[in-house]
C-alpha cells in the first residue's frame, strides 16, 4: 500500500506490549503471541537495529498461575502476583527468544531511580551496554517496591508511561505500542461500531483525550488514556509513535516497512529530535 511513512531511519525503537495482548481470556500466557514477538524483535535485531522491549504481564501471569479471575483489590497482593508473573513472563521469554539466538535481559525499574541523577546514570550505562551488546533489554516497572508515596515517588503509574519514559530517555526513533486494539479510534470502538481509526495525529488535545474511555480489560490497567499521555509525552520530545494491534506481534514488521497500520503519532514538522546524542540518559 502507497504510504507517506517513512520507517528506514529508525535505528533504535522501543516496543511496549500490554497484558491484553501477552495473555488470554481465560488467564492463560499467549504463547504464540510471545513467540511472535521474540521471532520479530530477533529479526530487527538481525537487520542492525537496536531494541528495547517493554512488558506488561506480569500480575496478568500471576493471577494466571495462581487461578485468579479477578484482580485483587490490596496493593501487596498486586505485588505478590507481579512477583509470582514477572519470573514465568521471564522464563517463557528466555526460552522463545533463546531459539532465535537472541539474548536478553531483565530491567526492572521505578520513577525514582530515573529521578535521580546519579542512578539515572547507573540505568544509562546499563542499558548503553546491553544495546551495543546486541542484547534486547526487556523493561518492566519493578512491581514489589512501586508504591505511591508522598515524597517518595516510586511508580509510574502504568507501563504505557513507562515506555514512553524509556522512548525519551533512550532517544528511541520510535515507540511502538502494541495492544488489544487496531490503533485510536474516533471513540472506543467496543462501545461505538462507527468509530473510525485515527491513521495519524500530530498532537493530542482535550477532544483526542475525551475519545478516549476508561481502563480496558481485566488484566491490564491503562486503556487508551494512558496511551495517549504517553503519545503526548513522546511528541512533546519530537519522537513518533505507532499505536497498533498486537495480536499478532509480527506487525511490527509491517510498520517498519512503512504500510498505514494503526496510529503513528508524529511531530508536525517530522520526526527530527533536538539534542539527540542517540544515548539513554
Ligand atoms: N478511542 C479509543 N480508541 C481505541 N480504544 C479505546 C478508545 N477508548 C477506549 N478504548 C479502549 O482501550 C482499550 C485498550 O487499552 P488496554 O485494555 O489497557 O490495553 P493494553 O492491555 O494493551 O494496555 C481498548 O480495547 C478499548 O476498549
Ligand atoms: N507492571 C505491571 C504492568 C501493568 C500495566 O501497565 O499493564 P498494561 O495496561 O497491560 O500495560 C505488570 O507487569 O503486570
Amino acid at each position: 500500500m502507497q504510504s507517506n511513512r517513512h520507517m528506514e531511519n529508525v535505528s533504535r525503537l522501543v516496543v511496549k506490549i500490554g497484558t491484553s495482548s501477552l495473555m488470554h481470556a481465560n488467564g492463560k500466557l499467549n504463547l504464540q503471541a510471545i513467540d511472535q514477538l521474540s521471532y520479530t524483535l530477533t529479526g530487527l535485531v538481525n537487520e542492525g537495529k537496536q531494541v528495547i522491549l517493554v512488558s506488561s504481564g506480569a500480575i496478568g501471569a500471576g493471577m494466571g498461575q495462581l487461578g485468579l479471575t479477578k484482580r485483587p483489590a490490596q496493593i501487596a497482593k498486586q505485588q505478590a502476583l507481579a512477583s509470582i508473573g514477572q519470573s514465568e513472563l521471564m522464563t517463557v521469554y528466555q526460552q522463545r527468544f533463546a531459539a532465535y539466538g537472541q539474548k536478553i535481559s531483565q530491567v526492572l525499574l521505578t520513577h525514582d531511580v530515573l529521578d535521580y541523577p546519579q542512578s539515572r546514570e547507573y540505568v544509562h550505562n546499563t542499558m548503553e551496554q546491553l544495546l551495543s551488546w546486541g542484547v534486547i533489554p526487556v523493561v518492566n516497572e519493578n512491581d514489589t517496591v512501586a508504591v505511591d508515596e508522598l515524597d517518595h515517588r516510586t511508580t509510574f503509574g502504568d507501563n504505557d508511561q513507562l515506555s514512553a519514559i524509556v522512548a525519551v530517555r533512550s532517544h528511541a526513533d520510535l515507540l511502538i505500542m502494541l495492544s488489544d486494539i487496531d490503533g485510536f479510534f474516533t471513540n472506543n470502538p467496543h462501545k461505538d461500531p462507527n468509530a473510525k481509526l485515527i491513521n495519524v495525529l500530530h498532537e493530542v488535545t482535550e477532544n483526542s483525550v475525551k475519545r478516549a474511555g476508561g481502563a480496558g480489560t481485566k488484566f491490564g490497567t491503562g486503556g487508551m488514556a494512558t496511551k495517549l499521555k504517553a503519545a503526548a509525552n513522546v511528541l512533546a520530545n519530537g519522537q513518533m509513535m505507532v499505536l497498533a494491534n498486537g495480536a499478532n506481534p509480527s506487525i511490527i514488521f509491517r510498520i517498519m516497512n512503512n504500510e498505514e497500520i494503526g496510529t503513528l503519532f508524529i511531530p508536525k514538522e517530522g520526526n527530527e529530535v533536538t539534542e539527540n546524542d542517540g544515548t539513554f540518559n
